[in-house]
């Protein structure tokens, strides 16, 4: 049976760190098991990818955490640069939108359904590159998984040329689709496989799929709206790192709570470490 999402406005989802309280009613005495997005989440956004970092003491807020509860990073961006990026190596990474999953035991997990879609990614890079490269601003980011052509820095009057490049794209090549994000289209391969599928993964590998355990996914961006989505179906807790007016006025989300910013999304974590 499907389950039918429930959607909420953003400014109506009950502050984390307000609601404490209820945050905890729902953890209901399980031991929260805990998933992170990067960009939006640990780090704030900001206008090259290359300079999110993460700082020294949000990194320690996660290993003081990861010393006590099971925590993974779930990410849209390559895997092997989200994990230099957060540096803490006795955690678990998915990178590419979940497509690209190590574990620290269990190492880089072969996943039913996802070849190597190297070629194919191969020229999609190719082809936004000799589209984009002319673009001032448009930024062509590859991962294993994916290619993120993004366009924060591009002139609204050029974002029609930028869009064009990827419709063509899009209408020449078979096998691909696309996924929006902040001021970036993710283009991957056509498989049904997202942040949330790949969070349902782990809690099998992870051995976290019991009662004993809450599933919590802390996320800013659409595509972590699949990871939201899928903790509703399994009793699980999403986050999402939002402002209660941040100009998108009107967008729903799948998330439980919410909080402002990543320096709550810290203060949350700070306050979930025993
Ligand atoms: O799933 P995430 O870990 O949140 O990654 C999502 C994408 O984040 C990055 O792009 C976004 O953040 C950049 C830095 O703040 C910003 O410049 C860009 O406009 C945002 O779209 C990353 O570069 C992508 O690969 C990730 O897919």
């Amino acid at each position: 049976m499907t389950h039918e999402p429930r959607l909420r406005a953003v400014q109506n989802l009950p502050h984390a760190l307000e609601a404490f309280d209820a945050l905890t009613a729902a953890l209901n005495g399980r031991e929260p098991a805990i998933f992170l997005d990067y960009d939006g989440t640990l780090t704030p956004i900001v206008d090259r990818p290359e300079n999110a970092i993460l700082s020294d003491e949000g990194r320690a807020v996660v290993d003081a955490l990861a010393r006590k509860r099971p925590v993974a990073v779930v990410s849209g961006r390559d895997r092997p640069d989200v994990e230099k990026l957060v540096g803490i190596d006795t955690l678990t990474f998915a990178g590419s939108h979940g497509f690209d999953i190590r574990t620290p035991d269990a190492g880089v997990l072969a996943l039913d359904g996802i070849g190597d879609f190297t070629a194919l990614m191969d020229e999609v890079e190719r082809r936004l590159k000799e589209g984009l490269d002319p673009i001032p601003g448009a930024l062509v980011e590859r991962k294993k998984f994916s290619v993120a052509a993004h366009y924060r820095l591009v002139a609204d009057e050029a974002y029609p040329i930028f869009r064009s490049v990827l419709d063509r794209l899009l209408g020449a090549v078979s096998g691909l689709k696309e996924k929006p994000g902040k001021k970036v289209f993710e283009i991957q391969p056509a498989i049904d496989w997202d942040k949330g599928k790949a969070v349902r993964h782990l809690l099998g590998t992870l051995n976290l799929d019991d009662a004993g355990h809450a599933p919590m996914f802390f996320g800013d961006d659409v595509t972590d709206e699949d990871a939201f989505k899928a903790l509703q179906e399994i009793n699980g807790i999403g986050v999402l790192a939002a402002p209660a007016s941040d100009g998108q006025s009107g967008r729903m989300s799948a998330a439980d709570f919410r909080v402002d910013d990543p320096d709550q999304v810290l203060d949350l974590l700070r306050r979930m470490t025993p």
